[in-house]
């Protein structure tokens, strides 16, 4: 497929834009600095300026697209992962600024120029436990799509806002927009630097509700997701499905969880973070283990 890329040159777009390259998709990232990430081409843009977003749009992905002499094709999809990713990189009023213009903008251009399909990166710090002033324990677990979103800081409120402008754009065309309720995302290398620390003490995953998502897996899902057609505006919880600390879940719930309601019976290493939806419609699998990445 002929993608267009949001966010590509970032932590998790790095991986994601390789792994669609790698399944044999043509992507053309759009960021504000160039991807180093051999065969992806960057066309620089800033995405809170919506006449750029319109006209890269329907920009040419190359130089070889002059060569047929029929036009600029049409993007097959937008994968908009570009973002302000956290409170702190910038005054709260500008993170919430970037991120809810510059989703507007790419829902708005995809709708009216045609294209059929829009993939957004969401959070989990939609759930209000992330970034939450002091301790916020989950409603209940496993952590579903169901789940209130009713965080307290801009940036998880702009990704609140953001899935709000995505179903009523959908509402209003009829497209397939997929939001993707994104766990903390851990490159290749983050697991020999970080996941010792973790195993020590178990607390530093408590914002993450103890979950976690490799950026490679997180590639797999926006694949996933384009192979998928035809379900409308839908959320999906994206994470590993093993917890991220060394500990069982009955033991994550006698330490952190008391007195919060369990829906139903869990395996001993699962997540808190449930991804039954996202295996259930789009067919997501994770494979990539910190157990498995931690023995090699
Ligand atoms: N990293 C995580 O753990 C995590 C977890 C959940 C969700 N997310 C979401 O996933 C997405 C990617 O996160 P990341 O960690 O790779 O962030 P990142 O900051 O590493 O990458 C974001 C990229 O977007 C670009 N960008 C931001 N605003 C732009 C604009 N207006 N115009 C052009 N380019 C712009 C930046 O230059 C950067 O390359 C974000 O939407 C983030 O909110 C990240
Ligand atoms: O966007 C998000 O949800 C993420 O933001 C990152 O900056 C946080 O470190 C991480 O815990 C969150 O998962």
């Amino acid at each position: 497929m002929r993608i267009l890329f949001t966010g590509g040159s970032g932590k998790a777009g790095r991986h994601a834009t390789a792994y669609l390259r790698d399944q044999g998709h043509r992507v053309t990232n759009l960021d504000w600095v160039a991807s180093d990430v051999p065969g992806i081409t960057t066309l620089k843009t800033d995405l809170t300026d919506a006449g750029q977003v319109f006209n890269a749009c329907q920009a040419y992905a190359g130089f070889d697209e002059l060569e047929p002499g029929t036009g600029v094709p049409r993007y097959d999809a937008i994968v908009h992962f570009a973002a302000i990713p956290a409170i702190l990189h910038r005054p709260d009023n500008e993170t919430y600024r970037i991120n809810t213009l510059s989703t507007y903008n790419i829902l708005d251009a995809a709708t009216k120029l045609g294209i059929p399909k829009v993939i957004f990166a969401s959070s989990e710090t939609t759930y209000g436990v992330c970034f939450a002033d002091g301790e916020q324990k989950p409603d209940y677990l496993p952590v579903d799509e169901e789940h209130p979103t009713v965080p307290q800081d801009s940036y998880a409120m702009s990704k609140v806002v953001n899935e709000v402008t995505a179903r009523s754009f959908q509402a209003r065309s009829g497209i397939d927009i997929y939001g993707l309720r994104i766990n903390n995302v851990i490159e290749p290398h983050e697991y020999r630097q970080d996941f010792p620390a973790y195993m020590g003490d178990p607390a530093l995953r408590r914002r993450n509700i103890f979950a976690y998502i490799d950026a490679r897996d997180l590639g797999q899902m926006v694949d996933c997701c384009l192979k998928t057609d035809g379900l409308g505006y839908q959320v999906f919880n994206v994470a590993n499905n093993e917890l991220s600390v060394g500990l069982t879940n009955a033991q994550v719930i006698e330490r952190f969880y008391s007195g919060v309601p369990i829906k139903r019976e869990m395996g001993e290493f699962e997540t808190f973070y449930c991804i039954e939806k996202a295996r259930r419609l789009v067919g997501f699998a994770p494979r990539h283990s910190w157990r498995e990445e931690l023995e090699q």
